[in-house]
């Protein structure tokens, strides 16, 4: 069939072509060379000594020295629709994904009201999604008490497309998304493992201890305090628990099949730990960390500033770099947003109480060029961007035709020069809705994002968005 190239799906209005370079970052290596692009998928990866070119000039997009990658897959974000759209939405979310080199985006079942805890609510997410996505969205399905025992919910969300599941085993902070225990988890994995999906886990339990002092207002503006009321310890006993679960994960056990990913860590020291053990016995289990974990350190927050608060918390720079040490070892296997924004009201930025602000960083379209602003001194390769950011989550996710450039995968591809430096400041283009609550404004930040194509379509290329919001939903 033609494609009809007045839908204002892509930038460029061609359905076949080549995306030349001299840097391909593919599986086998970096490579100078050109991409064919055909009908939204990879055809091939010709090398330049090979390439005999297009007899078609126009045929022939030609990004000089820039670096080509898979597109980003981001697992964790949190869009806030439908029910919660002015805190982010579809539209601005995914327009932000797209001028930051993300291609697909995995949505968290939280915070959009209602959650996407069961099949009705999934459609409410489908319909809201519909004509309004710039990149591909995929949804996890949310694993809460009133689901986990329940066989036929569990099985119907998981046929009607959710991509696995995530739990809390600490208070979500929304009313509709309760925590679960390790029994509830167990019996969602066991679930899990028919479909061969994975459980992502918010991995903190409430530690109790001599109850925390009476603080005041000045104290709640302080960094410290906050931190102090989430310490390594709530990790480290979430973790523990949830081994105790994993390991009916292991080949022959009880839940052979499923796994187990640990989003967003920040403890670096015992929790990190566990997992390299579980991974040690055999456990189907895999962790990430996020962007602000490898940029930031509590030293440096500076009391008042709302804007860094989440949960778990950004820990001490000795913990920082042993996060960065845990990625470079492979010990860490991806990198996610956990973009989570909120109304600037709700981040209280004007009486910056950290301990009644809401808790989530604002980041999703600039997690590229802070992953290598802060990576690349600490000897960070495009190679190993891309399996942070492209491949493994893209094996978390189920998709394997995502997440590579070789020939049959999706054209999801991601142009960018790693030299190109940018202030963060009022000036730039930020399309998220709420700018004034990410972390990351005021940053001198390298690494421009110049083009993105998503299936094939050029959807955003030198700081404009095609005019359609064509991104596909992704339903396993
Ligand atoms: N309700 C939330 O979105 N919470 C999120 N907030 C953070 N990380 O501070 C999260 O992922 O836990
Ligand atoms: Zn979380
Ligand atoms: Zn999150």
């Amino acid at each position: 069939s033609k494609i009809s190239w007045d839908d204002g799906c892509s930038l460029l209005k061609r359905s076949r072509y080549w995306i030349k370079s001299d840097q391909i970052v593919t599986p086998g290596g970096i490579v100078a060379g050109a991409v064919e692009v055909k009908d939204g998928l990879i055809v091939s990866v010709v090398e330049a000594e090979d390439w005999t070119g297009s007899p078609n000039r126009a045929e022939v997009i030609d990004f000089g020295e820039a670096v080509v990658m898979p597109g980003l897959i981001d697992a964790h974000a949190h869009l806030d629709d439908p029910g919660r759209a002015d805190w982010e939405g579809f539209p601005s979310g995914t327009k932000a994904a797209a001028a930051g080199g993300i291609t697909t985006l995995i949505d968290m079942p939280l915070n959009s009201d209602p959650s996407t805890t069961s099949v009705e609510t999934l459609a409410m997410k489908v319909e809201a999604a519909k004509n309004n996505i710039y990149v591909n969205v995929g949804f996890w399905g949310g694993l809460v008490p009133e689901n986990a025992h329940n066989l036929t919910a569990l099985e119907a969300l998981l046929e009607a497309g959710v991509l696995g599941l995530k739990s809390f085993m600490c208070p979500s902070g929304i009313d509709d998304f309760p925590m679960t225990t390790a029994a509830h988890i167990k019996a969602g994995v066991s679930v899990l493992a028919k479909y061969r999906r994975p459980l992502l886990v918010h991995a903190e339990i409430e530690q109790r201890s001599d109850g925390y002092p009476e603080v005041d207002d000045e104290d709640a503006r302080s960094y410290s305090t906050y931190l102090k009321t989430r310490p390594a310890s709530w990790e480290e006993a979430a973790i523990r628990e949830l081994l105790s679960v994993g390991v009916d994960t292991v080949v022959g056990g009880a839940a052979e099949g499923a796994h187990i990913h640990v989003v967003h860590l920040a403890d670096a020291t015992s929790s990190l730990d566990l997992i390299k053990e579980a991974k040690r016995l055999g456990h189907s289990i895999t962790v990430e960390t996020c962007p602000h974990y490898l940029a930031f350190s509590a030293e440096e927050i500076k009391d008042g500033d709302t804007r860094f608060k989440c949960a778990p918390p950004i820990r001490d720079a000795e913990n920082r770099e042993k996060l960065w040490e845990a990625l470079m070892e492979g010990n860490m296997d991806m990198l996610s947003s956990d973009h989570s924004p909120t109304l600037p009201e709700l981040k209280r930025l004007n009486d910056g109480n950290f301990l009644r602000a809401w808790g989530g960083i604002s980041s999703l379209q600039f997690v590229l060029p802070v992953t290598w602003t802060y990576g690349r001194s600490r000897g960070v390769t495009f190679k190993q961007l891309a399996s942070w950011w492209s491949e493994k989550p893209a094996k978390l996710a189920g998709l394997p035709l995502k997440g590579a450039i070789a020939s049959g995968r999706h054209a999801d591809i991601l142009v960018w020069d790693p030299s190109a430096e940018f202030d963060l400041d009022d000036r730039h283009p930020v399309h998220l809705k709420h700018p004034s609550i990410s972390a990351y404004m005021g940053k001198r930040l390298a690494g421009k994002v110049i083009a993105t194509f998503v299936r094939g379509n050029l959807v955003y290329r030198d700081g404009k968005h095609a005019p359609a919001a064509c991104g596909t939903q992704i339903l396993a």
